[in-house]
């Protein structure tokens, strides 16, 4: 079954809830979460005047191919209050699909593997956690090695391992 990874993130109301009913939902109607890693808490990349975010990578098995995926994660965005209103801005949740098995894809409405994973200390590190050794399809790389080599400093700290448990 594809092994499909996703990066959950977000800064605003009760982050810890909202991480844990996007897991929720993502198992009911995306497939088995096989693991989580810890929640991160991370100093906002980007966009740096806002709330820190709390992040957090899945490991899921799915049958849905890669545009049901992001339909399906875009829908579990909005059923959780998701407003889309800036780029990079402060949300409740979002859901951003980092690999699907060894694909390489780029449309205008999905780029995988995420076109920004490796210049993202927020997603690396706790990836690197579930997945030191899954090499990037298009980089070649690890992701300790691209963990490493990552040029973004900003503070990424473990929050919490208990609630990152299945
Ligand atoms: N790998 C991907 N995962 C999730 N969404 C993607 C991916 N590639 C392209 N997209 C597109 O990006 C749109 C969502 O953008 P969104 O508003 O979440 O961007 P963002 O979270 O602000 O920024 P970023 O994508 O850099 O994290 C989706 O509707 C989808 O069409
Ligand atoms: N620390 C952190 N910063 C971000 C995040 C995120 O999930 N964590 N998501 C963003 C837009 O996708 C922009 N900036």
């Amino acid at each position: 079954m594809p092994k499909l990874y996703l990066l959950l993130g977000g800064n605003l109301g009760n982050r810890t809830l909202y991480l844990q009913q996007a897991r929720e939902t993502i198992a009911t109607q995306v497939g088995p979460i096989v693991q989580a890693s810890g929640i991160y808490e991370t100093a906002a990349w980007g966009k740096t005047d806002q709330p820190s975010f709390l992040n957090q990578v899945l490991e899921v098995e799915t049958q849905l191919g890669p545009e049901q995926v992001l339909q399906t994660i875009n829908l579990i965005e909005h059923e959780l209050g998701r407003e889309r209103l800036e780029h990079w801005g402060s949300r409740v949740i979002d859901i951003d699909i980092l690999f699907y098995d060894d694909l390489v894809q780029q449309t205008q409405r999905l780029t995988i593997p995420h076109p920004q994973l490796h210049l993202r200390r927020f997603t690396l590190q706790p990836l690197q956690e579930i997945a030191p050794n899954l090499v990037h399809p298009m980089l070649q790389q690890t992701i300790s090695e691209l963990l490493i080599r990552c040029p973004d400093d900003l503070e990424v700290n473990p929050y919490s391992y208990s609630s990152g448990e299945l």
